[in-house]
């Protein structure tokens, strides 16, 4: 899968982890920064990643702020973007299934380290359950954006 990836200098650690753990399962990874803890503003990585998925150009995005609050709110001000902020693998699991989440938020911190690759994993290797009752309550989400 192709993967938009992106944060701000309070989680420059974890989205380093993320990146290698991903690239090693093959996937390919797109970084939109930031690329040091030096202090930025979540709006200028988050948004251009989740921007990419909206336009096709990356499969999912995956964008990791302090508490992934700042990087989800900016992530779904995108149209056609649908971010989930995570700090558990089954909320992971359910928004995958339920929501067809293209986008993963989380905070380095709020969750460690072993707990914020598990959720990772869980969300990559979910896919929507195409339940009817879920398409239907997507669709009208995003109907609000028009
Ligand atoms: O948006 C946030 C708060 O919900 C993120 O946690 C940011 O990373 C945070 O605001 C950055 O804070 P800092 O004091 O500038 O490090």
């Amino acid at each position: 899968m192709k993967i938009a990836l992106a944060c701000d200098h309070g989680a420059f650690e974890y989205k380093e982890i993320v990146k290698e753990m991903l690239t090693k399962e093959g996937h390919i990874v797109e970084d939109f920064g930031c690329y040091s803890t030096e202090s930025v503003d979540y709006p200028d990585y988050a948004g251009p990643a989740a921007q990419s998925v909206a336009d096709g150009k990356n499969d999912r995005g995956i964008v990791i702020c302090g508490t992934g609050i700042g990087v989800s709110i900016t992530a779904n001000k995108i149209k056609g973007i649908r971010c989930a902020l995570c700090s558990d693998p089954v909320s992971a699991k359910l928004t995958r299934e339920h929501n067809d989440s293209n986008v993963l938020a989380m905070g380095q911190r709020i969750i460690g380290v072993e707990l914020m690759k598990e959720i990772v994993r869980v969300w990559m290797g979910t896919e929507f359950s195409h339940d009817a009752r879920h398409q239907r309550r997507i669709d009208k989400v995003m109907a609000l954006e028009k």
